[in-house]
């Protein structure tokens, strides 16, 4: 049994959807769990919908068209006119229809995960029925009622008993005559109502889904062909990794490795799953294995670029040591505000903390720290991180920049730059 994971891009218009069918075709007589995100950049469109419906940023209604055409065109291109898969999508987006004739009464990041969500709920139905169009047998599958999550909107927290559990007894019969086609990115609550579990979170749905069948392989498929030293979208001359042990993956996504979502190697390692990270455009190609017993071979420092970051420095108000009472004050604050530190340092007088910059989010956390602490911030800053790190590595990248921060040790060095 496999799970394949197609993202964005490998959706993004009618020739990515037919590409995906013969990538499937090619797989015949497997039993096939197909998690798939919505297409192309959607999210992000869906994100400026809800925050038009919010905050009154534009014209909600003229983005929603945009959205609507945007994939009644892929639809068109697919099947011409008077397909049923046009009604599925028309029944689809009423649910944002019905949502922003009201005023936005609730919180913000619950109204998030019921419009969002929709991006995922809309490109698995046109890839299920393109499925189907050409042969391969699928059934359509709502996540929503099999990944079970708490109430954390937009960072929905997995219960795995419950989640397994009823994997275990659907999916599995399910299987034996269809391919199954379902949402990445998704999460239902005990209340039904729909949860997110963070950007980029279908590799960690397409995970979840193997850990609970105990899959033979999780693919998950990509505009590069592999996992690379390095995101090829900044640098030039990167290396791919033949095959990466689950440590290294963990650490390379945990510092932001956007190639694959962070949560999503911990359950392939504990069941003992390989995760093969290939190309859409070239499916023959061996691509990267993360597996056990693999054998890291650095032919050049792994570089990881986070953009958009902000250094704040927190320091008590009246000039005393930062101390572990400050520090569990603070730690405490950054939780609830859900904030994520991605580099830290104290001093006497300061703790400093690098964190992205999520306008919301930051805030929230401004406000709160202030009532305490006096805060200092620089924006518009990038961190950079290299594990097995060479000081020519570092010289280069750090040329003509102001270092705010450096961090190393024997493995890896962290730099605020300006
Ligand atoms: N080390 C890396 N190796 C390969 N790609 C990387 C790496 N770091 C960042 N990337 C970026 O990850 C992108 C693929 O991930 P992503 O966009 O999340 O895929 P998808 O949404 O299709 O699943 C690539 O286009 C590349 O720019
Ligand atoms: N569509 C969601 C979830 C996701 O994982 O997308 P992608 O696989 O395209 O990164 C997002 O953009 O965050």
């Amino acid at each position: 049994m496999l799970v394949f994971k197609f993202g964005g891009a490998s959706v993004k218009d009618a020739q990515g959807l037919i590409n995906l069918g013969d990538i499937v075709k090619g797989c015949a007589g497997e039993k096939l769990v197909v998690v798939v995100s919505a297409m192309g950049k959607t999210t992000n469109a869906l994100e400026r919908l809800t925050n038009a419906y919010v905050n009154g940023t534009e014209d909600v209604h003229a983005v929603f068209e945009e959205i609507k055409e945007y994939h009644y065109h892929i639809l068109h291109e697919l099947f011409g006119d008077g397909h049923p898969a046009f009604d599925e999508i028309a029944n689809t987006f009423v649910e944002i229809d019905w949502m922003i004739e009201d005023e936005p009464h609730d919180d913000y990041d619950f109204i998030y995960d019921q419009i969002v969500s929709v991006g995922e709920l809309v490109s698995t139905r046109i890839v299920n029925a393109w499925f189907n169009h050409v042969g391969l047998t699928s059934k359509w599958l709502d996540v929503r009622g099999y990944i079970h999550t708490d109430n954390t909107y937009r960072e929905g927290v997995v219960d795995w008993n419950k989640t397994c559990s009823i994997i275990q007894k659907d999916i599995p019969a399910l299987l034996s005559n269809n391919i199954v086609v379902t949402q990445g990115f998704l999460g239902g609550t005990s209340e039904n109502f729909t949860t997110t579990l963070g950007r980029e979170g279908s590799d960690y749905t397409a995970s979840i889904f193997a850990s609970c069948l105990g899959a033979e392989s999780v693919t998950t498929w990509k505009d590069v062909p592999g996992i690379l030293n390095a995101d090829p979208k900044f640098f030039a001359d990167t290396v791919k990794f033949d095959e990466l042990s689950y440590q290294e993956a963990i650490e390379m996504t945990y510092y932001g490795a956007s190639v694959i979502h962070p949560k999503t190697i911990k359950p392939l390692q504990n069941a003992n799953i390989p995760l093969l990270v290939k190309s859409f455009m070239h499916p023959a190609d061996a691509g990267t294995v993360v597996r056990e017993g693999a054998v890291n071979a650095f032919a050049k420092p792994v570089i990881i670029v986070k953009q958009n970051q902000v250094l704040l420095s927190i320091s008590a108000i009246d000039y005393s040591f930062i101390t572990e009472t400050h520090l569990s004050e603070i730690f405490g604050l950054f939780a609830k505000s859900q904030v994520k530190i991605n580099m830290m340092q104290t001093s006497a007088l300061s703790f400093t903390a690098c964190i992205d910059l999520s306008a919301e989010r930051f805030d929230k956390l401004l406000l709160t720290l202030k009532e305490a602490f006096k805060v200092k911030y620089n924006d518009h800053l990038t961190l950079i991180t290299l594990r097995h790190y060479t000081d020519e590595a570092v010289a280069e990248l750090t040329a003509d920049k102001t270092v705010l921060l450096k961090q190393t040790n024997r493995n890896t060095a962290q730099l605020v730059l300006k």
